[in-house]
């Protein structure tokens, strides 16, 4: 059945002679605009399958999509729910493949020796800016060089690549994220793919190349891999995997490697430096907190060497962390598909529906944090990992159930590493160049950079 909404919103048999004017005062005391039919006004759609604001059903194409931004809803979706029972949406697997591939792992790494890694390119990272101020030119777009660098440290600490390498890896990922964002508006269209098939092949060609890159980091890994002594990510999964002749055993394949390594790079590095580079800015916008912090880091680190046991002590670095996760979720949604029919009080949701989970909408909800929810408060965390929020469902930077962000110990360190060397060097403000529009291509970034002013400290 179509039911025609416009005809029924301009019919005068409904509405009277005035149907077609301009009169917002008709809804003055009647939230139905005085037509004279209890189903002549429906903007929202009508009965069980109504818009409901914070659920509601669209289109990809030919896709149905549930948006959702009521935890009550999906707590109770997640409680009918087993892990089995939902996946990760087809239709976006099959458009990701370049980037994803098929790979999710999650194995214990060497934390000291990440530790290391991280210090080590991060201080170079430093030099650069300070050879950049010196120069004259105190204004850095923070978001470009932290993204570079976390792309470095995941390169080294995944995969155990070094310099040019990773850098090449980094640079081919990025450009083909951008080069996917630009053809998603035609996934769930059919054959969507020849409407933009100069993007979809430069897709693929960068897929290709990156394969390439790895392939060949792996295969020289197999080649020494008697004398094996990285304990990156790489490292453990050839580790766990070869016969001990250097041949692959039946766990995984050269592909399933390919493809843990793949999603690695990209699940780990981005979202990471883009909460370090959105700290960066709330810092430089209240500097209360940024001294805050600076106290911290001296009292906890003070002149000694940064080490993975101290991290642990910097409990307000971690509040500011979730605050800037909540305002700023560099993952913005999370996505599912039901692989049976789910249950939700009267309403069924069909096997095969997709859903997207608006983390942004259900972090800046002010019903369930109250009407400072807009506001920096990183306190709000002090007492609460859920920050205040009146649902266990409301905060979900990380995603939730079994198929939650493996990477968040991680990314932890990583955080609370790189924050602590940047702010014992340097102070930040925001610099006049610095234009705010934050926008989800994929993850949640700055549109136009994120252009800082950095003073050295000393
Ligand atoms: C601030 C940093 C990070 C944020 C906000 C973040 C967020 C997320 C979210 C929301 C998901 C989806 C969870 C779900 O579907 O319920 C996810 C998945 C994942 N994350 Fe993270 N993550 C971060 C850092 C990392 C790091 C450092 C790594 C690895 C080194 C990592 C590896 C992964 C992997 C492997 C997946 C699964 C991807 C897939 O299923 O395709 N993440 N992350």
């Amino acid at each position: 059945m179509w039911i025609d909404v416009v005809g029924v919103h301009h019919d005068p048999a409904l509405w009277g002679k005035d149907v077609n004017e301009f009169r917002p005062e008709r809804f003055m005391n009647d939230i139905n605009g005085g037509r004279n039919h209890k189903m002549g006004y429906l903007p929202f759609g009508f009965g069980g399958r109504m818009c409901v604001g914070k659920v509601f059903i669209y289109w990809l194409g030919t896709e149905p999509f549930l948006y959702i931004a009521d935890p009550e809803f999906l707590k109770k979706m997640s409680t009918e729910v087993m892990a089995k029972k939902w996946g990760k949406p087809r239709v976006f697997r099959h458009d990701r493949d370049p980037m994803f591939g098929n790979g999710l792992v999650m194995v214990e790494g060497n934390e000291w020796a990440m530790t290391n890694m991280m210090i080590e390119s991060t201080n170079q990272m430093i030099d650069r800016w300070i050879a950049q101020i010196n120069s004259g030119n105190p204004e850095i777009d923070v978001e470009r060089e932290i993204v570079e660098t976390a792309g470095e440290i995941i390169a080294k600490t995944s995969f155990g690549m070094k310099g040019k390498n990773a850098k090449e890896v980094s640079e081919k990922l990025c450009a083909l994220q951008m080069t996917l964002f630009k053809t998603t508006r035609y996934v769930g269209v059919p054959f969507g793919k020849c409407f933009n098939v100069k993007k979809t092949l430069e897709a693929k060609k960068l897929g290709k190349k990156i394969d390439k890159l790895l392939l060949s980091v792996i295969a020289s890994r197999l080649k020494s891999i008697k004398k094996q002594t990285q304990e990156d990510l790489l490292g453990l999964l050839l580790q766990g995997n070869h016969q001990g002749d250097g041949k692959l055993g039946k766990t995984f394949t050269t592909r399933d490697l390919l493809d843990e390594c793949k999603t690695f790079f990209f699940a780990g590095h981005e979202t990471t430096a883009l909460a370090i580079s959105w700290t960066l800015l709330l810092l430089a916008m209240h500097e209360n907190w940024q001294n805050e912090l600076r106290d911290e880091i001296r009292e906890v680190v003070g002149d000694k060497e940064l080490d993975i046991n101290v991290l642990a002590r910097l409990k307000k670095m971690k509040w500011v962390m979730n605050e800037v996760l909540r305002l700023y979720p560099t993952a913005p949604n999370v996505q599912r598909q039901a692989r049976e029919d789910i249950h939700v009080d009267n309403i069924t949701v069909p096997n095969g529906t997709n859903m997207w989970i608006d983390v942004v909408g259900m972090h800046h909800d002010p019903a369930l944090w109250g009407k400072d929810v807009n506001e920096f408060r990183p306190e709000r965390f002090m007492n609460d990992i859920n920050g205040g929020c009146n649902h266990k469902m409301g905060y979900l930077p990380f995603g939730f159930g079994g198929r939650m962000c493996v990477g968040r110990n991680l990314s932890f360190m990583e955080y609370k590493i790189v924050l602590t060397l940047l702010l014992s060097r340097f102070s930040f403000k925001v610099s006049p160049g610095y234009i705010h529009s934050p926008s989800i291509m994929l993850s949640l970034r700055p549109t136009y950079g994120l252009q800082l002013i950095v003073h050295p400290l000393y």
